[in-house]
Formats: structure tokens, sequence, C-alpha cells
């Protein structure tokens, strides 16, 4: 992807490890997402989506300010950046984080009317086309709506701000397809009208191949594609999104299987941990 010094996303020899018992999930990983892109985040299970969303986030510090860059703030330091609505997050666990005021329950005895008239200085238009978008009946009692429902009005929440970077781990999975399809429309449209990023990790590729503009693929840390979709070239003959992210996958299953057992076990504190593969190596060396 090309770097675009005006926005958008930025992230230049990232290293990053959960604590110190752990080899680094990601070794000088870089990234670079231009404003108005809708990039798809694929790999497997692991792989590091979320983490990669979470650091983007602002959610855990790496390195300096110039690591890990959003809308040319640091993620992390420039807490401005969340607390501004510029950059929204919204992931799987049944909270909702808006702005400065932390997370907030999604399950309590209330009603969604009362969770999504409680979010200030919200434009009162914008905040009907969400509702009725996503189909929400405000008389809803967050203890006693389905999963779906729920992940509706978290999604409402999370979109309220007219966010610069919206970093999505998948949540359209509760969604039914009519919900689904109607929310992608609207960040294809928020991204063409308003050039907002869109950073989306998703196991679900329906529908995809049209809606993303860029894809990256992680394995196990390491980013193994960054292109726009229309390079890509295995989407160039008959196949679908699906096909194309199914067969990277089993060859990584594969490779797995064949890697040779690491004899470094004396040299390492982690060569026995399922995370260190071999592009770890020049690491410890
Ligand atoms: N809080 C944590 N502490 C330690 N290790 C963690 C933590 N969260 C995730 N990990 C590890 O980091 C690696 C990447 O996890 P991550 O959740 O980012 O993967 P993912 O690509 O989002 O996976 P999935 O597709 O299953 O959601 C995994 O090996 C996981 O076990």
């Amino acid at each position: 992807m090309a770097i675009e010094n005006s926005g958008g996303i930025q992230v230049q020899g990232m290293q990053f490890s959960y604590d110190g018992l752990q080899p680094p999930l990601f070794l000088d990983f870089n990234l670079h997402v231009s404003p108005g892109s809708r990039c798809l985040l694929v790999g497997a299970n692991g792989s590091g989506k979320t983490t990669l969303l979470k650091i983007l986030a602002g959610k855990h510090m790496v390195g300096g300010r110039d690591v890990v860059r959003v809308l040319n703030s640091s993620a992390f330091h420039d807490t401005q950046l969340v607390c501004s609505g510029d950059l929204a997050y919204l992931g799987g666990s049944w909270s909702k984080n808006i702005g400065c005021a932390g997370d907030i329950p999604l399950q309590g005895d209330f009603s969604a009317e009362h969770m999504i008239f409680g979010v200030e200085g919200v434009d009162p238009n914008r905040r009907d086309n969400l509702i009725d978008l996503l189909d929400i009946d405000l008389q809803w009692r967050m203890h006693k709506v389905s999963d779906g429902q729920r992940r509706r009005v978290q999604i409402c929440l999370g979109l309220l701000h007219p966010y610069k970077v919206l970093l999505l781990d998948e949540v359209t999975v509760d969604l039914d397809v009519v919900t689904r399809m109607d929310l992608l429309e609207f960040f294809k449209e928020e991204c063409e009208q308003r050039e907002a990023t869109i950073v989306y990790a998703t196991h679900i590729f329906d529908g995809l191949e049209t809606w993303a503009t860029h894809l990256a693929y992680i394995q196990e840390g390491e980013l193994r594609r960054a292109e726009k979709i229309s390079d890509v070239n295995e989407l160039k003959s008959s196949t679908n999104l699906l096909s194309v992210v199914e067969s990277w996958l089993r060859a990584e299953t594969k490779l797995e299987k064949k890697k040779p057992v690491n004899n470094t076990s004396q040299a390492n504190p982690f060569a026995s941990s399922p995370f260190f593969s071999s592009r770890h190596m020049a690491y410890y060396r």
C-alpha cells in the first residue's frame, strides 16, 4: 500500500510481545493504509489480527511515538484521537468504549434508547440514520435482547461519532444477512464520501470482493501480503475471496507441518513455545 503522510495508518518497524514470557508476536512489522481505504485483515486464528487492531486503537503501547501512527498522531500517546471520536474501535466484547468514558457494558437492565441517547455531542440525523439502518427498537431492554440485537446497539454506539479511522474486529458475525450487507454499504459510503479509513478483520468473506479496496494477510504476526484488492493475482481468475484466503491458510498449515523441529532450546527460553517460529531465530542469535 502506498505510504501517505496525510492521515491513514502507518506502522513502522513495530515490535510487540504480550509479556516477557513469550517471543514477540510482531517483529519489525510494517503496514501502511491510505486514507479512504477499506482494508480487509485476514489470517488464521491466532495470527495477530485482534492484537494489531488493538495496537492501532492505542490499547497497547509499542515503542516510541513514531512506530504506530494513526491520522498523523501516535495511536497510544495521543489520547485525543480516541476522545475526539476520530479513531474508533469496535471489537468482539460486549462492551463499548465511548470516547474517554471507558468501557460501557451492554448487558444491564436498561433500554437501547438510554444507551444511544446517552451519548453526547451527536448529530441527531446521523443517530436517526443509524437507528434506522440497524433496525433498532429503542425500547429493547439490553438484558433481554438476542446477541444480534445487542450487537446492533453496540455497532450503533460505535458509529455515532463520524470517525476518521474505524477498526472493526469481526463485529458483523451475529448480524443477519440484510443488516450485514446494509452496514457494509454504509461503511463504503462513509469511505467514499468522507475519506474515512476502515480496517476490518474477518473470517466471513461474503460480498467482500467488491467491498474492500485493500487486503492485508497476516501469518504468525508477519505481514505476508498487503496490496490493492484489484492487484491480487489469484482474484483475477474466477476464484472468489473465500477460496483465495482458504488456499493461503491451507498452504500455511502444510508448511507448519513440514517445519523442522528447531534445536535452539538451549539458546533461548522460548524455543519450545508454540509461538516460536523460524523468523524468531535471527532475533535470538
Ligand atoms: N492477552 C494476551 N496475553 C498473551 N497472549 C495473547 C493475548 N491475547 C492474544 N494472545 C496471543 O497472541 C496471538 C495472536 O492473538 P490474536 O487474538 O491477535 O489473534 P487473531 O488473529 O485475532 O485470532 P482470531 O482469528 O482467533 O481472532 C495468539 O497466539 C494469542 O494466543
